[in-house]
């Protein structure tokens, strides 16, 4: 009787599975995927992906022979939609990744939700506040989950970032600090119809990269999120080159803090693989990786005490640590994210729309209002 008991208790315990049906076959939907399929050590969940929706067959074969190897059956293999609708109402797909250019987001999302389906969509969430606040709107009508995919906030490195400068406090009182994500793109040859500088897509840097900055400047200057966070004062001014920016500069100040940050974010210049400084009353640490969405190298130096790095290496590229989180809350029946919640998406979009009202970018989704 004991022994059964204990055989019982040895069994494994199955996998919860999500099916996910992925939209676009470009950068991002692509890397997003194989860290889906990627094997790992340790998961709480089985990722699926059920259905693939995308412009053109061929794309979405290229797609499919770049995640599974040659022989793969089939059966493992997601099915190809020419037409984005059908990936919203195959009874497959439990959660609707959105990888489209940002000026797609609010209506794939409020496509999706209609079908009843759960979203993880993209940075950013939209274009503007407003877009933002309507899409959270129609998916509580719903009833279904929906979160901003800022996948950079699910790293261990963040979270024990988080824990050493809030709770640990190793450099004391945190004053100042600076932020830098710059991608060096070749803004004049690149064709105008590009997702970096179409106005109409959303073009330009802030929404693209200028999110992680600003991302970066919360979390080490401020730690809450959503309606526990705090507002701060923001400054700012752009180099704006054909209705879209290329260049930001925002300052930051907590007045209750009197904490400051300087972020920068640029298509034009290269940046350093140490994107992120923060200084404190007793030392400063410093954040480097491939890119500021990319963190990967923590180095501490505290005053009197021998400096020390913290590398975090990680399987695959670092997707699957959002997708788990994505998928658990699905599966526990939550509606948003603890680590990343919808009034942290409104928050940000509030903060970018103010920047970009003082640098001077409109997009004809603000003009619609
Ligand atoms: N979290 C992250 O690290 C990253 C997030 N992103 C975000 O993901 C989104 C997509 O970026 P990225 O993957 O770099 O973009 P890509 O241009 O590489 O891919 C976008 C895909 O969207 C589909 N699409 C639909 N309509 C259009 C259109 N008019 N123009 C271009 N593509 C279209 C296409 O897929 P198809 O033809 O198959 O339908 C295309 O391959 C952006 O919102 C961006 O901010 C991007 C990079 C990294
Ligand atoms: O989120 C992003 O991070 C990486 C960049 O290459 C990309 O343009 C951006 O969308």
């Amino acid at each position: 009787m004991q022994g059964k008991s204990l055989h019982r208790k040895m069994e494994a315990i199955p996998l919860l599975s999500v099916r996910w049906g992925i939209l676009g076959t470009g950068w991002v939907s692509t890397r997003f995927a194989a860290d889906l399929l990627n094997p790992r050590s340790s998961t709480p969940v089985r990722h699926k992906i059920a259905a693939l929706g995308t412009s053109l067959e061929v794309k979405g074969a290229s797609f499919i022979s770049t995640l599974f190897p040659s022989g793969a059956p089939d059966s493992g293999k997601p099915k190809i939609y020419t037409s984005y609708s059908d990936v919203y109402i195959d009874p497959e797909v439990d959660i609707v990744y959105i990888g489209t250019p940002h000026s797609y987001h609010k209506e794939q999302c409020l496509a999706a939700i209609a079908a009843g389906k759960h979203v993880l969509c993209e940075k950013p969430f939209t274009i503007n506040a407003a877009e933002a606040e309507e899409v959270i709107a129609a998916a509580k009508v719903k009833g279904v989950y929906i979160m901003e995919a800022v996948w950079t906030r699910f790293f261990p490195l963040v979270l024990d970032l988080k824990k050493m400068l809030h709770e640990d406090k190793i450099i004391g009182d945190i004053h100042r600090m600076t932020c830098d994500f710059s991608l060096q793109k070749d803004m004049e040859n690149l064709p105008a119809t590009h997702r970096y500088k179409d106005i109409n897509l959303g073009g330009g840097a802030l929404l693209d990269i200028g999110v992680y900055p600003l991302m970066w400047s919360n979390i080490v200057l401020d730690g809450s999120v959503g309606s526990s966070a705090s507002t701060p004062e923001v400054s700012s001014t752009m180099v704006v080159i054909d209705g879209v920016d290329h260049e930001d500069v925002v300052v930051m100040k907590y007045p209750e803090t009197n904490r400051v940050g300087v972020l920068t974010a640029s298509l034009r210049a290269k940046g350093t693989e140490e994107f992120l400084k923060v200084e404190g009353s007793k030392g400063v640490i410093t954040v480097s990786g491939p890119g500021c969405s990319l963190p990967k190298k923590v180095k501490i130096q505290v005053e009197g005490e021998e400096e020390r790095v913290m590398n975090y290496d990680h399987e695959a590229m670092g997707f699957r640590f959002e997708a788990d989180s994505v998928a658990k809350d699905v599966l526990e029946g939550r509606k948003e994210n603890l680590i990343m919640p919808l009034k942290e998406t409104v928050r940000m979009m509030r903060v970018m729309d103010g920047i970009r009202k003082q640098g001077g970018v409109v997009y004809p989704q603000d003009e619609q209002r």
